[in-house]
C-alpha cells in the first residue's frame, strides 16, 4: 500500500516545462575554448607578433645551432623539457591548466630564433606568457634542471649548454612573480 502510493507521488511530479529551463553557462558566462581542428591549439587573446616577444637577440653564426642539431635536434629538447616538466611533481602543477600544444611549438621557435637555426618567434612575449602564473625561482631551478637533462640527452657541448642558459637567464625577471 504504502508502495503504491510512493509510485503515484512519484508518477505526478510535473516536469518543469523547457520554457523555464536556465542556460547557467549562459547566466555565469562560461564559455568552453576550442581547439582549432588543425592545429590542435587552443586560441589565446589577440597579440602583436614580433621576434622582440622571444626576449633575447639571436645568437650569430651558424656554432649554436650545430651544437643543438639544427632544427630537429631543438625540436627534440623542446618537446623533452617540456615533456620532463609535465612530469615533474615540482612544478607538473604549473604546465596542467596550460596548453602544452601550443608551448611545444612556441618554445621549439623561440629556441630556433635565439639559436638563429632560422626560425621566426610567433609567440607572446615572456611576461604576458608568464602573468599570474605564480612561478618561483625554485620552479625556474626545475625547469632549468630539466632543459639541462634534455640538452644532455641530445649530447650538446657544456660550453653551448651554458652559453644559451646564459642568454635565458636574465628572462627570469619577466617570469618569476614579483
Ligand atoms: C627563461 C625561462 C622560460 C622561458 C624562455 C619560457 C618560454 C615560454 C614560452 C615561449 C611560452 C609560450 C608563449 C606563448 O604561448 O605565446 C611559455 C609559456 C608557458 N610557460 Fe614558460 N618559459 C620559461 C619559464 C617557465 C617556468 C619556470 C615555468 C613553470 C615552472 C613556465 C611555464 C609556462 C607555462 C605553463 C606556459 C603556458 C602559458 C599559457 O599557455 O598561457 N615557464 N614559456
Amino acid at each position: 500500500m504504502i508502495m503504491l502510493a510512493a509510485i503515484l507521488l512519484m508518477q505526478s511530479v510535473p516536469e518543469a516545462p523547457a520554457s523555464d529551463a536556465v542556460d547557467w553557462d549562459k547566466e555565469f558566462g562560461v564559455t568552453e575554448k576550442v581547439r582549432d581542428p588543425v592545429t590542435g591549439e587552443l586560441p589565446v587573446d589577440p597579440y602583436v607578433q614580433s621576434d622582440s616577444n622571444a626576449g633575447t637577440k639571436p645568437f650569430e653564426g651558424t656554432g649554436m645551432a650545430k651544437a643543438f642539431g639544427d632544427q630537429d635536434g631543438i625540436r627534440r629538447i623542446t618537446a623533452r623539457t617540456v615533456e620532463l616538466s609535465e612530469a615533474d611533481p615540482r612544478i607538473a602543477e604549473i604546465f596542467k591548466a596550460h596548453d602544452m600544444v601550443r608551448l611545444k611549438r612556441t618554445l621549439f621557435e623561440q629556441f630556433c630564433y635565439i639559436l638563429n637555426a632560422g626560425c621566426s618567434y610567433s609567440g607572446r612575449d615572456m611576461a604576458a606568457s608568464h602573468k599570474d602564473m605564480g612561478v618561483r625561482m625554485r620552479d625556474m631551478n626545475a625547469l632549468v634542471e630539466n632543459l639541462q637533462q634534455a640538452m644532455r640527452e641530445e649530447n650538446v657541448p657544456f660550453p653551448a649548454q651554458n652559453r644559451f642558459l646564459g642568454k635565458l637567464a636574465p628572462m627570469s625577471r619577466d617570469v618569476v612573480t614579483k
